[in-house]
């Protein structure tokens, strides 16, 4: 492909200078990182959290690269004069790489679909492939588990990659016969224009609670980062899905319709376009009855928690709005499958007991997901969880405090310390709790949860859900909460893995 026709898809004006010397040449690949630059590729050197790629422009030419784009804030480093050299400075260094990244894997996709919010987006985008693929489409989900396709999954790093590689994933997932595409939109991802390497026709919001603040700053900026989804995202023609019944809902839907956005919602409120009237639950599916959009009809949702139903029902919108048929897509809905480690039963350790494997790693999804279990409880509600360090350090004591106020008996551990001393998190963590016991080393958390299960007690481990590692000081060590409640049960003898 020609540097003139990348360019082109451009949402700045270019100089003429770049089309007059390089038009004609043809670019070989496209990247945000100078160590993956090889010859013929353009480099975007993005200001970062950390440093400004504007410094590596250097290091960049002289592998090979054929036009470095950096900020036109940007300083590049003292000792390089960049007379001469092809450098272009733009106002937003993301977006070109986001576009860029876009013209050059092109796809054709039918449907892409992306869903922001706090909690709940894996759950729903997995849900979302699953109702499409009962539908007769082709369909894939890309996310915080990684990529779920036609021909199985593979795990993943960032819950929206960036534009670069979100593309060669497309590419290769479009090779494949892939029409239709469900994707997370994180807070992070939407703030650094990843998502715009795609048309998205439809977006969805779930829920907004406290998370990323020290990302982010304020609940503010966090919610203005993600109603970037539907200011500015969404397509101009595309579709806004909205779940009501949370707090922020209202000012989501506010952002599409000025957008000009066509609106779905749900929610117990009978102005919602699909109304929950009831939920009942029964063993551990739920019956759900709706008036509305899909008439008046009762549904069973094969999941635990209440929260699964809102995810549900927002996928299916979801689905509605791409345009599959209501009766097609109540067919699909009792057959879903949970997405891996959210709330997942991995095992029982006796009469009356369960172990579920859960990501909830916010005050807000910690609560739920206790919430949720709480009906199945006869005896103990017993949780093992940590928080994250090198993130949002506010969040510590609140999630303390939950698991005080909704479990019986709190273990508090460890759940990527990364570059901080875990025990200072824990002990964050701990302040609020009053019946607990903090153990540093999350599988003799685990293990310790396991033994002290008497018959009907719960158990929770919260936190890591898929994960498949433990990030210590800057390296990641194998570790899965589904291995470490294996070895604990094999340990104590108790039971076993479902
Ligand atoms: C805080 C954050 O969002 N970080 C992401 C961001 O990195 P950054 O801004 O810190 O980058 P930086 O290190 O300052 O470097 C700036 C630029 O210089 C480039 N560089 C750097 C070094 C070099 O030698 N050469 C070079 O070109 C880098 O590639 C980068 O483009 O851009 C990088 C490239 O896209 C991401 O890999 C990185 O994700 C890191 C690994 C991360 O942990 N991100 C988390 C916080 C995240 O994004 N999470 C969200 C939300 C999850 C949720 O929903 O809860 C997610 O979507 O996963
Ligand atoms: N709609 C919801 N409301 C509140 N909590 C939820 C909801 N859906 C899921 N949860 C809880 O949040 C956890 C994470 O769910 P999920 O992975 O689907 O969300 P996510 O938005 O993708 O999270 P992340 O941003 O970390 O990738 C679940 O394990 C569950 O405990
Ligand atoms: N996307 C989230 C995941 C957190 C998962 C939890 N296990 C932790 O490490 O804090 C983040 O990067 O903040
Ligand atoms: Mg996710």
């Amino acid at each position: 492909m020609k540097v003139v026709e990348l360019l082109g898809g451009l949402e700045e004006p270019i100089a003429d200078f770049l089309l007059v010397n390089l038009g004609e040449k043809d670019v070989t690949g496209i990247t945000g990182d100078s160590r993956l630059v090889e010859k013929g590729f353009i480099f975007v050197g993005v200001p970062g959290s950390q440093v400004d790629g504007a410094q590596f422009v250097p290091k960049a030419l002289e592998q090979g690269a054929i036009l470095a784009i950096i900020s036109d804030q940007s300083a590049l480093p003292r000792d390089f004069d960049p007379s001469g050299k092809p450098i272009f400075r733009l106002q937003d260094p993301h977006l070109a790489l986001a576009n860029l990244a876009g013209s050059f894997y092109k796809v054709a996709l039918e449907k892409v679909a992306a869903v922001t919010g706090t909690n709940g987006k894996t759950s729903i985008a997995s849900f979302l492939r699953q109702i499409w693929a009962a539908s007769g489409q082709c369909a894939a989900n890309i996310g915080t588990i990684g990529i779920e396709g036609p021909s199985g999954s593979s795990y993943g790093g960032l819950t929206t990659p960036d534009p670069v590689g979100m593309m060669q994933s497309v590419s290769a997932l479009v090779d494949e016969g892939v029409t239709h595409l469900a994707l997370e939109a994180s807070s992070h991802g939407l703030e650094q224009k990843r998502l715009d390497c795609l048309p998205v026709d439809i977006g969805a919001f779930t829920n907004l609670t406290r998370d990323h603040l020290d990302y982010h700053g304020t609940l503010e900026n966090y919610r203005d980062a993600k109603s970037q989804l539907f200011s500015r995202l969404v397509k101009a023609d595309g579709t806004a899905i909205i779940n009501l019944d949370d707090a922020s809902g209202a000012h989501f839907l506010a952002v599409a319709k000025k957008r000009g956005l066509t609106c779905l919602t749900v929610g117990h409120d009978s102005k919602a376009d699909l109304v929950i009237q009831s939920i009942f639950v029964e063993g551990l599916d739920q019956i759900v009855t709706l008036s509305g959009l899909w008439g008046d009809v009762s549904c069973k949702v094969p999941l635990v928690g209440a929260f699964q139903v809102s995810n549900v029902l927002v996928a299916g919108l979801m689905a509605h709005a791409s345009g599959v048929e209501a009766a097609d897509i109540l067919k699909a809905i009792p057959e879903l499958k949970g997405a891996c480690g959210r709330m997942e039963l991995v095992a029982h350790a006796g009469e009356d007991t369960a172990i579920y494997v859960d990501y909830s790693h916010t005050p807000d999804s910690l609560e739920v997901a206790l919430k949720a279990l709480r009906p199945f409880v006869k005896g103990r509600l017993i949780v093992v969880f940590g928080a994250g360090g090198d993130r949002d350090t506010g969040k510590r004591p609140m999630m303390g405090q939950v698991a005080n106020d909704f479990a019986d008996y709190a273990i508090v551990t460890d759940d990527n310390p990364r570059s901080e001393d875990p025990a200072f998190i824990r002990a964050a963590v701990m302040e609020p709790v009053e019946n607990g016991v903090e153990i540093g080393g999350r599988q003799d958390a685990i293990s310790y949860g396991v033994d002290m299960m008497k018959p009907g007690d719960i158990l929770l481990v919260a936190g890591k859900g898929h994960e498949r590692g433990q990030t210590v000081l800057g390296e990641t060590l194998p570790f899965s909460d589904h291995e470490a409640v294996a070895k604990a049960l094999a340990e104590s003898g108790k039971g076993e893995m479902v």
